[in-house]
């Protein structure tokens, strides 16, 4: 799987890279009430432009993503010096608020997320496998503190399992996955485009112990 990611980034076959801020971040971030200090996780964050824009609404931004290009492209493509430093498996880029720690997920350890208070994922879950989706579910939810609240950006496709990624994750495996330790809402589903691809955007908050 990792090394299909690497071969992407290298080949210049990143098709989910949007040049502009996902229009379901701008409209549903206010909504979730996110202190402006609170530090926002993006697993599996790509070059993402969505960082820069909770950046610039306040919140420190914590990115991880396995490939370097896609690293050092979003630092290059972005504006301000950047620093480097190592922390434990990761090489860490930081530009203005913005960390992008390069390297796999699942070795991020809940020691390096304590400040972490909200979460993003669009296009994380649907780019993994099934049961590579547990595991990060898993390890997400392990990652957030109680009352830590995030928007998730998922993709289904009427037609069946699709061979990914993209994969297609139908809402009640993202119920599945989550319910037992979030309040969940599915925000919105837009109509399905040209390939019958339509995309739910869920409102997520971490239960605590006993709720
Ligand atoms: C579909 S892309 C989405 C990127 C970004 N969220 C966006 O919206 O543009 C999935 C990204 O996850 C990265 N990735 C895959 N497995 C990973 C892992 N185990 N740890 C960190 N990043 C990973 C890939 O390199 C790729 O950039």
């Amino acid at each position: 799987m990792s090394n299909e990611w690497l071969d992407r980034w290298k080949e210049g076959r990143i098709g989910f890279h949007r040049d502009t801020t996902h229009p379901a971040l701008a409209h549903y971030w206010p909504t979730l009430g996110v202190a402006q200090a609170g530090k926002v996780l993006v697993p599996l964050c790509g070059k993402s432009l969505d960082m820069r824009w909770l950046a610039e609404r306040g919140h420190p931004v914590l990115g991880i993503e396995l490939a370097r290009e896609a690293v050092e492209q979003f630092v290059a493509e972005g504006r301000g010096a950047v620093s480097r430093f190592r922390q434990n498996v990761f090489d860490v880029y930081r530009q203005g608020s913005v960390e992008v720690w390069c390297g796999d997920f699942f070795h991020f350890h809940i020691d390096q997320a304590l400040e972490v208070q909200a979460f993003y994922d669009r296009a994380a879950l649907i780019a993994l496998p099934p049961a590579t989706r547990q595991r990060y579910a898993f390890h997400l939810t392990q990652l957030l503190p109680p009352g830590a609240r995030g928007l998730l950006v998922s993709l289904t496709h009427g037609g069946g399992p699709a061979q990914g990624p993209p994969y297609s994750v139908e809402a009640g495996e993202v119920e599945r996955l989550f319910a037992a330790n979030f309040e969940l809402e599915r925000l919105t589903e837009t109509p399905p485009d040209e390939r019958g691809w339509r995309e739910q955007v869920w409102s997520l908050g971490r239960r605590g112990p006993g709720r």
